[in-house]
């Protein structure tokens, strides 16, 4: 019961649907006594041997406003119980589609996407449960049973009630014990169903890569074997369920057999009248579902308080990159400006005493350029991520325009930013959309022009439906250099003081890669950019160059500067022109 009061504050929200609907639901309980009862004095009359016409058609006549008045009570307590519950899950779903945006990088290396997806979904639904079926079962057990057994001693016999609804609390307990087994069994049905669904949904994102490892038979066989292990988990919830129903079958004949020869008996010594025998009949009919009823709530009530905790639990966890340090006053205009980095020292929060970044100092001038170059793990992509605040804790800081970023409010910052990963996201939408995406409000012309400045407005045009060609999910159809041109297209449209560029172009032959990022150099000439790459030419013509390993600065300068250097840089530049040349 104590779900109830978990969701107190959603039930005084919704005081007043609750109120009409619980009424409306009491109402229909009160009606269901009125048939059984009539149709116990109609048997009485054709017992008699002589019918009453006018009386019997009163008793018609009652029955037909008891259904009309049965379907309309229904209609009222449907629309407002089952709308509160539908509130509610749209309610509880916002709030963690909400949550999932607001929460940082740490939170989901902390939580798998796919017990994301099973809390936005299972544990949303158990809950919603809870205001509709919960809330329906708790009345209808309580009003509808104490109503059946108090008119079943009334109009009938008290006797004959205890003896013949003894049975009926077997149902009860078996519901809630059968019930709780055949929804943990579902609870695993439902998990191996899920993990079906995300082999299926990895097999076919990844098709380019089964294939052309010749993996796609030793992948439809663990697809197979997963169909087998979710058949095996399915059967035992059949086993549960046909176990249920045999046992509320054998109850409810058992209190039947029980009414007809205990009350038989009591008709015969002319105790009971045929007609009250027949009510009571009708009434057992009333009694068997808040029976069911009763054992239903322990397991909707349970599993509805165990989602709730972990909805709950959830919702708790608090982003690590907060805005509390941040000036809400300040505007796009105080966030422009020098960048520079006074780093001592940066480890990720999951190996604290390993830092991965020492001593990285320097400062990049509006409209200035910055190369990061280094061998594979040297720390480039680990200081654009502290630009973009992905990590707050850091001995140190940087700062735009003199501020420290963690004084900027994260959203300002991040719109003064435009980051190109080696592989971004593309959404299933088509071209035009994917590219608009930061700026959805953008004209074609600023789309194309884009497109044009990326290079990829000739590969569109070839496209079958160009601007409105769709990519499939995560651009699919497409090549790996048109992504990775996409993406910097859809970067350059949202036209940001800042842009980084990190590994962005690894796709692209070197020559198209010049003429992108020449294209980018005239756009750009008063916005700062980052560039960081394994291909050299892409930062020779950068203002400053930081060649970094194990996380430090090793050499800096120009372009010139490093060659006339003969360190890292120089024996690099010789090998890659050479490979170029050997290439050519
Ligand atoms: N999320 C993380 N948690 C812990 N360590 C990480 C994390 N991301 C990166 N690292 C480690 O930090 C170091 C620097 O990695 P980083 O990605 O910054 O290198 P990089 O120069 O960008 O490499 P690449 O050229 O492959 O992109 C590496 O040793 C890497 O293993």
């Amino acid at each position: 019961m104590s779900i109830f009061y978990k969701l107190s504050w959603f039930f005084k929200q919704e005081k007043k649907r609750y109120l009409i609907g619980i009424t409306f639901l009491i109402l229909t309980s009160f009606v269901n006594l009125v048939p059984p009862r009539i149709l116990g004095l109609m048997a009485d009359q054709l017992n008699r041997g002589h019918i009453s016409w006018s009386e019997y058609t009163l008793l018609i006549l009652t029955i037909v406003i008891a259904a009309l008045l049965l379907y309309s009570f229904r209609y009222f307590w449907r629309k407002q119980i089952w709308g509160g519950a539908a509130k509610l899950e749209l309610q509880l779903r916002s709030k963690l589609f909400r949550h999932f945006m607001e929460m940082d990088r740490t939170f989901y290396q902390r939580h798998r996407t796919g017990d994301l997806m099973a809390h936005a979904t299972n544990d949303v639904s158990a809950v919603q449960e809870v205001a509709g079926e919960g809330v329906l079962t708790l009345v209808d057990s309580l009003v509808m049973g104490l109503s059946t057994m108090v008119a079943m001693v009334i109009f009938v016999n008290w006797r004959l009630t205890i003896v013949a609804l003894l049975p009926l609390p077997f149902l009860a307990v078996g519901a809630w014990k059968l019930g709780d087994k055949l929804h943990d069994s579902f609870d695993k049905s439902q998990a191996a169903f899920s993990r079906l669904n995300n082999k299926t949904q990895e097999s076919v994102s990844g098709i380019k890569v089964i294939k052309t490892f010749g993996q796609g038979k030793a992948d439809a066989a663990a697809f197979n074997a997963m169909v087998t292990d979710t058949i095996q988990i399915n059967k035992q919830v059949f086993k549960w369920d046909s176990m249920f129903d045999p046992l509320s079958t054998l109850l409810i004949g058992l209190t039947y057999a029980i009414t007809i020869i205990y009350g038989g008996l009591m008709v015969v010594n002319h105790s009971l009248s045929v007609g009250q025998l027949v009510s009571f009949i009708a009434y057992i009919g009333n009694m068997v579902w808040p029976m069911f009823a009763i054992g239903y709530l322990f397991n909707i009530l349970e599993r509805g308080s165990a989602s709730y905790d972990r909805i709950e639990k959830l919702l708790a966890e608090k982003p690590e990159i907060t805005d509390d340090k941040a000036d809400p006053n300040l505007a796009a205009t105080d966030v422009t400006g020098d960048l520079v980095y006074h780093i001592n020292s940066f480890a990720y929060p999951d190996e604290p005493n390993l830092p991965v970044l020492h001593h990285i100092n320097f400062t990049l001038k509006t409209g200035q350029t910055l190369g990061l170059v280094g061998k594979v793990g040297a720390g480039k992509t680990s200081i654009i991520q502290l630009l973009l605040r992905e990590f707050d804790k850091y001995d140190g800081q940087i700062t735009l325009n003199g501020l420290d970023i963690r004084q900027i409010p994260l959203e300002l910052l991040l719109k003064q930013i435009s980051y190109v990963p080696q592989n971004n996201y593309l959404f299933s939408t088509n071209i035009q959309n994917n590219i608009s995406f930061a700026k959805t409000n953008a004209q074609k012309a600023e789309i194309i022009s884009a497109a044009k400045k990326s290079d990829l407005h000739e590969d569109i045009m070839q496209m079958p439906r160009d601007y409105q060609t769709m990519v499939g999910e995560n651009g699919i159809s497409l090549s790996g250099g048109q992504k990775q041109r996409m993406s910097i297209a859809r970067a350059l449209v949202k036209e940001s003081q800042i842009l980084i560029l990190d590994d962005a172009l690894s796709a692209v032959d070197a020559r198209t890669e010049l003429a992108i990022l020449k294209s980018l150099n005239q756009e750009r000439k008063d916005k700062t950019t980052v560039i960081a790459t394994h291909r050299l030419t892409s930062v020779m013509h950068a203002n400053l160059i930081l060649v970094l390993k194990d996380g430090q600065i090793v050499e800096r300068g120009t372009h010139d500067q490093l060659l006339a250097a003969h360190g890292w840089y120089a024996d690099m530049w010789q090998k890659q022109e050479l490979e170029e040349k050997v290439g050519e």
